[in-house]
């Protein structure tokens, strides 16, 4: 068990692609913790998707040996964490499981949205910061703006920022330095009764969940019994030990150690990120600070293609869940898509993944409905609801009140798009709520956000009116009542439910007349004319018609300019061949997004 004056434990945070992966490597070659030889690039992103998007999703802990230059040789327990807005939760854990962190900004770009959420959790977590700059080997760096953007940020004198190239190698020495001198040793106390925290957790298929700990008092072995003090979870533990990057079992872990915890059990959500761990026998009484359910914020339907995978696509998201406890599913059934699932996510990026490992891994043909968030709805009985899945709104009669999830978005920009951001914003019903210069150019605003405005294409908006300047990143800030309706889309008169979505009633007229619209550039000519109408209730607001075939047609089915559209978009469009038949009609798949693509060309 190591002396706790020679442990240091810390993370690397850091916006997307500023270096993070890239540094931890170099980090793992310059302390010999693997051979130059065997290192694959990015050694910590572990999962193939991960490594294919080049970006963290889970969090890493790897322990590694330096020998500073007083002579001394320290263990430092590197955490790496994941850099996406949607993995917030996970983020301050593993913060939480440190004392200080090297705040990585790239030397081209500058601080980002991330950059900023990051360093405030941080902040909050109480952790000393080591400002780097890194990629200071590109010609264009501009460590001179950059230094000033940092110092600003977190109130430091910009030469104290160190520069680093995390590619070359240049400077990281001297940042394991200043690791050794700045970062407080742990300072928990070995004879007390055992406390760790969870920080992260992974699912095995051969050892079942691996949980990644941080213990601050005490001591655990092999062999001891644990109690989860928030989930209540009791279990032996089979092996403890580190990660080195691989795991290394050991007799114990100490006070201020880091590395992993494997009993048996099979379900994540036993050994929960945020969760306290202590010992049945002379146990802790009191958790440590900080554990939270995580909610799901976006929902979407999924169903498969050919309705006999229904079976396979539950086997998968029972397995899928065993290594993902932010993901949460029921069964639904449409009448338009027969049966699927109502998935929940953490956003639309954990979306996108967990979409994406269904087709991959398990190579099921999916069609996904419109994302949507959860509503809460009081009715005139007092009742209150959620609703997330816009087919479960109540009739309108029945409604008192209806409240959004809202959020508060942080978008940095180079002051020149300020306009832009703000006419998208205001677009998005949002309520400006500040705005502050980082720098001379660089500006921050802030706005209050419904999130289902955000859900869609919000990111993909900000990133085309300001040529990809611009960062985002948000967080809850509960719920407000707003004045939405839903709109149905009746097929040949009959309501399709998977097409029915949730508005603000302001802009119910204006979206029908577009979804109508589109619905019959996409909808295929057939034996008959096909009426394609919006309603909010019983009030139809507009109404398209999808004439009947006629000998000479040539009809041009697939129309719609798809060049901007988000990759999601474009998966589902390779399916355009697939068809559902909604009642007496043939509908393409692709007809089912028409309400994805309405939020573009505005
Ligand atoms: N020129 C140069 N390129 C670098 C340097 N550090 C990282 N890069 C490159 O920048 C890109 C992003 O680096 P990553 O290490 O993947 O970034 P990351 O922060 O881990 O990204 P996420 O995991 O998505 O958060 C990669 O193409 C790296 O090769 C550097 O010091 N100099």
């Amino acid at each position: 068990m190591a002396d706790q004056s020679h442990i240091r434990n810390f993370s690397i945070i850091a916006h997307i692609d500023h270096g993070k992966s890239t540094l931890a490597d170099r980090i793992l070659e310059l302390t010999h913790t693997v051979d130059p030889r065997s290192m694959r690039a990015q050694l910590l992103d572990s999962m193939d998707l991960e490594r294919e998007r080049g970006i963290t999703i889970k969090a890493q802990a790897v322990r590694v040996f330096y020998t500073a230059q007083d002579g001394e040789t320290y263990q430092f327990h590197l955490i790496d964490t994941p850099g996406h807005v949607d993995f917030t939760y996970e983020v301050s854990r593993s913060l939480a499981a440190c004392e200080g962190a090297l705040l990585v900004v790239d030397a081209s770009q500058g601080v980002e949205a991330q950059t900023v959420a990051n360093t405030y959790l941080a902040i909050d977590a109480g952790l000393e910061l080591i400002p780097t700059m890194n990629k200071v080997d590109l010609p264009g760096a501009e460590p001179e703006r950059v230094g000033e953007e940092i110092a600003e940020l977190i109130g430091e004198d910009p030469d104290h920022v160190r520069r680093i190239s995390a590619k070359t190698g240049e400077g990281v020495l001297d940042v394991l330095e200043q690791i050794v001198q700045r970062v407080p040793a742990p300072t928990g106390d070995p004879e007390a009764p055992p406390r760790a925290l969870i920080f992260d957790s992974e699912y095995d298929q051969y050892r079942g969940v691996i949980a990644y700990i941080r213990v601050v008092d005490g001591t655990f072995k092999k062999g001891d019994t644990i109690v989860g003090m928030e989930t209540g979870t009791v279990a032996e533990i089979d092996d403890i030990g580190f990660f080195t990057p691989a795991q290394l079992p050991a007799k114990q872990l100490g006070p201020g150690e880091v590395g992993y915890l494997i009993t048996g059990i099979k379900d994540v959500t036993q050994l929960a990120v945020g969760d306290t761990l202590t010992t049945k026998i002379s146990g802790a009484d009191e958790p440590l600070p900080g554990y939270r359910d995580v909610k799901p914020m976006v929902f979407c339907g999924l169903f498969p293609m050919n309705n006999d995978d229904y079976p396979e696509l539950r086997d998968a998201l029972e397995k899928l869940t065993l290594n993902d406890a932010a993901l949460s599913w029921e069964p639904e059934t449409s009448d338009a898509l027969g049966f699927g699932f109502r998935c929940g996510f953490l956003g639309l990026l954990h979306m996108d993944i967990v979409r994406e490992r269904l087709e991959r891994e398990y190579d099921l043909e999916l069609m996904a409905t419109m994302p949507s968030v959860e509503f809460e709805i009081t009715l005139t009985d007092g009742d209150v609801i959620p609703v997330h899945n816009p087919t479960d709104m109540p009739d309108p009669a029945r409604i008192a009140e209806v409240r959004e999830p809202y959020i508060r978005a942080s978008i940095l920009t180079p002051k020149e798009y300020i306009g832009q951001i703000m006419e998208l914003c205001q677009d998005r019903r949002g309520n400006h709520s500040g705005m502050h210069y980082l720098s001379a150019d660089r500006v921050q605003l802030t706005y209050d956000l419904p999130l289902a405005e955000v859900v869609l294409d919000f990111f993909d908006q900000l990133k085309t009116r300001t040529k990809g300047y611009a960062s985002l990143d948000y967080e809850p800030i509960g719920l407000r009542p707003s004045n939405l309706v839903k709109l149905d889309v009746l097929l040949g008169g009959d309501a399709v439910d998977a097409l029915s979505m949730v508005v603000h009633r302001d802009k119910a007229y204006g979206v029908g007349k577009e979804l109508t619209e589109r619905l019959r550039k996409r909808i295929p000519r057939q034996q008959y004319d096909v009426p394609i109408q919006a309603a909010v209730g019983a009030k139809i607001i507009a109404r398209e018609t999808v004439k009947a075939f006629r000998k000479d047609v040539t009809a041009k089915c697939y129309g719609g300019d798809i060049s901007r559209k988000r990759k999601l978009l474009e998966r589902q469009k390779e399916g355009k061949k697939r068809m559902k038949q909604v009642g007496r009609i043939e509908v393409p798949q692709e007809a089912f997004l028409a309400v994805l693509e309405l939020a573009d060309d505005k």
